[in-house]
């Protein structure tokens, strides 16, 4: 089978080396030949996973043609840059329809879509069933080094999902399917928001009972916004929810709270984004669900505190008492 993934970045290419060792055909679709080349020579992506030998049907190239007899497309570029990237490539898609499996956590800013919808906007209609989103608490690197893993598939028809669950699924890589492609996407997306507040609580050394506080009160805010927008609430007690929640707030490979630990200790965000050689998706995303939460009238005061923090530079100790300093209520609204 061959496929081809879009993006040749740390995930990229953690999800390449996972299906080239199960005998796939793997090309990773890159923009840089130094990627290329590193990939196809020494079979190393020194800048987003260095040190982990890849395998030799790993191959990478910037020729968009690789695409033409693709059996299965994988997406894993920044959420931002989807729309732009696919619009360029959309000529160079097979004839017809092969399955897609977007990798992607995050909301395009300008126009609150998640990338099922940014799919929609650019492909044909008969692209649109084939779209599947693959999530879950998954660090590219720990994937990268065969360690166990378990994510979530969800996509419109149970056979293409199937399809795709069995395509990755590997003796240290679990994968379970769901029909809730809104919930896996907006979960996917709106843990990174709290693993940004958890990121700078931790930075400003507030404690463990404050980190279990947000986490908690974080999957109850994105929850109580994913229904309302359409998802299933149990995708967020799921992987996709729960599970991806606590790995990135916890986890010190995360991206995200590493952006918020930088920012409690009193680093200006400019200077953590001039120094970042990966994508942080919840910077932008903050953005994002704030313009959602107030489209859908949702309270999000967690991600409404992260938001001043970011875009207004409101002191992140004066978030905390924001927070705290809320109006008493029940801990359910049922
Ligand atoms: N890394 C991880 O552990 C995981 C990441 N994800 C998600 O996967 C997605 C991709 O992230 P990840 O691989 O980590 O990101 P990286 O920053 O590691 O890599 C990004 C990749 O996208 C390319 N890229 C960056 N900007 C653009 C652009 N404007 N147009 C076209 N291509 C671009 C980069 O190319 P170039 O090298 O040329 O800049 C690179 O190939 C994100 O949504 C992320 O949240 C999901 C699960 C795990
Ligand atoms: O989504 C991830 C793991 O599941 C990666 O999180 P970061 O983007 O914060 O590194």
């Amino acid at each position: 089978m061959k496929v081809v993934i879009i993006g040749a970045g740390s995930w990229g290419t953690a999800l390449g080396k996972l299906l080239a060792e199960k005998g796939k055909d793997v090309y990773l679709l890159a923009r840089r030949k130094e990627v290329c080349e590193s990939i196809n020579k020494r079979h190393e992506n020194p800048f987003y996973l260095p040190r982990i030998k890849l395998p030799n049907n790993l191959k990478a190239t910037v020729e968009p043609n690789v695409l033409r007899k693709s059996e299965l497309i994988v997406l894993a570029v920044p959420s931002h840059a989807l729309r732009k990237t696919l619009k360029s490539l959309r000529d160079y898609l097979p004839e017809k329809p092969v399955p897609l499996v977007s990798t992607i956590k995050g909301i395009e800013e300008e126009t609150l879509a998640t990338m099922s919808q940014v799919i929609k906007d650019v492909l044909f209609p008969e692209w649109h069933s084939f779209y599947t989103v693959l999530s879950g608490p998954s660090f590219a690197e720990e994937v990268a080094r065969r360690l166990p893993t378990a994510v979530t598939i969800a996509g419109y028809e149970e056979e293409i999902t199937s399809f795709v669950q069995k395509t990755f699924a590997s003796q240290y890589f679990r994968t379970y399917r769901s029909l809730d492609v809104m919930g896996v996407e907006l979960a996917g997306a709106l843990k990174n928001v709290i693993a940004i507040a958890v990121g700078i609580s931790d930075g400003l050394e507030l404690g463990l009972n404050a980190r279990a506080a947000l986490i908690t009160r974080g999957l109850a805010e994105i929850s109580r916004l994913g229904v309302k927008l359409g998802a299933n609430p149990l995708t967020f007690s799921g992987l996709a929810g729960m599970g991806d929640l606590v790995l990135t707030c916890t986890g010190s490979l995360s991206r995200n709270r590493t952006v918020g630990l930088r920012l409690g200790r009193g680093e200006k965000l400019k200077d953590i984004l001039a120094g970042l050689t990966q994508v942080a998706e919840g910077v932008r995303t903050t953005a994002s669900v704030r313009k959602l939460a107030q489209k859908v009238n949702v309270e999000t005061p967690i991600c409404e505190a992260v938001y001043q923090v970011l875009y207004k530079k409101e002191n992140p100790y004066d978030m905390v008492s924001t927070l705290l300093s809320r109006k008493l209520k029940q801990e359910f609204d049922f």
